[in-house]
């Protein structure tokens, strides 16, 4: 029987399977049967006016919000028996590495490489060049002994970057990594993306503002109102208005309240 293997590779080469999944936050559906595959190696935006149901996706993807139905796999297998968070970068919205803890710049990527079981573990030499390298890529070696909290929002960004670049995982989930981000760091960003797709990095973004992004993404989804309204080829409506926070925000706001 070769069918069912088929379909198991065929599953295992998707970074991403979302199906029908609906999230329910607060009593009230955020998203609604949503229907996303992402194959390895593709570099997708996830776009759509404030309030669409972007970071509720991303977050339910990396399984910090449970699915009211539906499910999330990754690598073909569901979210919730998932272990494999080394494959997996992700970059949350707003900076949560500062937080009032006082971590140095070195101490928060390294915090990459870390999992639970080995949080005490002494760093080998492999660790400490992947932290080297990825505090290079974000051009932040010379700020290593730094505070996170004395650093601007953009260089704030540029180490949670690094952090989670920092395990070389196959996919990266970024909510927004560079909201906020002045033009050098989103090109330092980007820059480092590309180095990452080059070599088969899955991608998944959310973002407003591609900036230099733009020339990588290879597809787009665009969310309103919690479902998907465009899968395709990236097009000007990414750059357009309604993607933006100003335009649309009303319309979702009034579905919000209704
Ligand atoms: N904990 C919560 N309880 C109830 N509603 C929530 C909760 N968190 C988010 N929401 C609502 O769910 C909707 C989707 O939020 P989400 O953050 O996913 O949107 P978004 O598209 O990422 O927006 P933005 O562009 O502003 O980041 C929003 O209208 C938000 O107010």
């Amino acid at each position: 029987m070769t069918a069912p293997k088929n379909a198991e590779s065929d599953t295992a080469a998707k970074a991403v399977q979302v199906t029908d999944l609906s999230v329910d936050l607060g009593g009230r559906l955020v998203l609604r049967g949503v229907d996303l595959q992402i194959r390895q190696g593709e570099v997708v935006a996830v776009l759509g006016a404030n309030g669409s149901g972007k970071s509720t996706l991303i977050k339910t993807v990396v399984g910090l919000l449970p699915a009211a139905r539906g499910e999330v796999r990754l690598f073909g297998t569901p979210v919730p028996r998932f272990r494999a968070w080394k494959r997996v970068g992700y970059v949350p919205q707003r900076i949560t590495a500062a937080g009032g803890v006082p971590a140095t710049v070195y101490e928060v990527v390294s915090s990459g490489l870390l999992s639970s079981r080995r949080l005490f573990a002494p760093l080998g030499a492999a660790r400490k060049a992947a932290i080297e390298d990825a505090l290079r890529v974000v051009d932040m070696a010379d700020r290593r002994k730094d505070a996170v909290a004395e650093l601007s929002g953009g260089q704030q960004q540029r180490v949670l970057i690094a952090r989670a670049l920092v395990s070389d995982p196959e996919l990266l989930i970024l909510d927004e990594p560079t909201a906020g981000v002045d033009l050098a760091s989103q090109q330092i960003f980007a820059d480092a993306i590309r180095e990452r797709v080059a070599r088969g990095t899955t991608v998944v973004m959310v973002s407003h503002d591609l900036g230099p992004m733009d020339a990588l993404i290879d597809r787009s989804i665009i969310l309103r109102r919690g479902r998907i309204v465009y899968d395709g080829p990236p097009h000007a409506s990414q750059t357009s208005a309604h993607v933006h926070h100003s335009h649309g925000a009303s319309d979702d706001l009034g579905w919000l309240t209704s």
